[in-house]
């Protein structure tokens, strides 16, 4: 049997201001990285031996695995990052609070925004300051696949192949690896792995930081997949991220 965790950033400092995030790189609350120290704890527990991790190129995932690794008393092994996967790009509402934008748009809009999965937020211009085209930690990527926002099939079709070409045949040589990554990119995989529609992605809601496990058997068929922890407690997390995106 091999296994792949999959986990959402601890609480960042705008996802306690609960603004949209996306490309900015923001830092993790400490909150945040309590979140992301129980992880580690609960997957050690657990008895995951992970031999390889991957990341985005942002610091709220990479500070989440190093805290997660580090509680496992594994930070010496290998750990690749990747730009593909990082989050969502939410283009303009960058910066903007969740609730205060459905309170102007509406929470019907601000839900296809969030979770449709072909309607992409209003682009950023190359000369905004949000935009991460002139960022040195892109230079390495095509200037053509830097996005400007995104919807969510945008982020499927950039995280894919890191996926399929990256990710998914490291399973042949290691029996567990972490995936540290963020709300959208993560929901991306999990469209592909498990199949879900375009409709019915719009209500996966992942929490912060809770260890999502898919198996994987030795001919790498995809088996199943659990979330660890309380199943209650887990449900009140992804209701609260769903509720994010509507008016006070
Ligand atoms: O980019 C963000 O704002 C968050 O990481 C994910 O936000 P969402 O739950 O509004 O998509």
């Amino acid at each position: 049997m091999k296994k792949v965790v999959l986990i959402r950033h601890g609480e960042s400092q705008w996802n306690l201001e609960n603004r949209f995030t996306g490309w900015t790189d923001v830092d993790l609350t400490e909150n945040g990285v309590q979140e992301a120290i129980k992880a580690g704890k609960l997957l050690k527990k657990e008895g995951f031996k992970f031999e390889k991790a991957y990341t985005s190129f942002l610091k709220r995932a990479n500070k989440t695995l190093n805290t997660i690794l580090d509680q496992m008393d594994l930070d010496w092994i290998p750990v690749e990052k990747s730009w593909r996967l990082n989050e969502k790009h939410y283009g303009m509402l960058q910066g903007l609070n969740k609730a205060e934008t459905a309170e102007k748009y509406g929470d019907e809009q601000v839900l296809i925004w969030r979770r449709s999965y072909d309607v992409p937020p209003a682009p950023l211009d190359l000369s905004d300051s949000r935009s991460a085209s002139q960022d040195p930690r892109y230079a390495g990527v095509p200037k053509a696949f830097v996005p400007q926002t995104e919807a969510l099939k945008d982020t499927v079709e950039r995280i894919l192949p890191y996926w399929l070409e990256v990710i998914y045949p490291s399973l042949v040589n290691h029996d567990e690896i972490i995936v540290a990554a963020h709300g959208n990119s993560l929901r991306g995989i999990i469209k592909y792995l498990k199949g879900i529609s375009d409709e019915n992605i719009v209500s996966l809601n992942l929490p912060t930081a809770v260890p999502y496990v898919f198996e994987f058997d030795d001919d790498l068929n995809f088996v199943k997949d659990y979330f660890l922890g309380d199943p209650e407690e887990i449900k009140k997390l992804m209701d609260a991220v769903a509720n994010q995106g509507k008016k006070k």
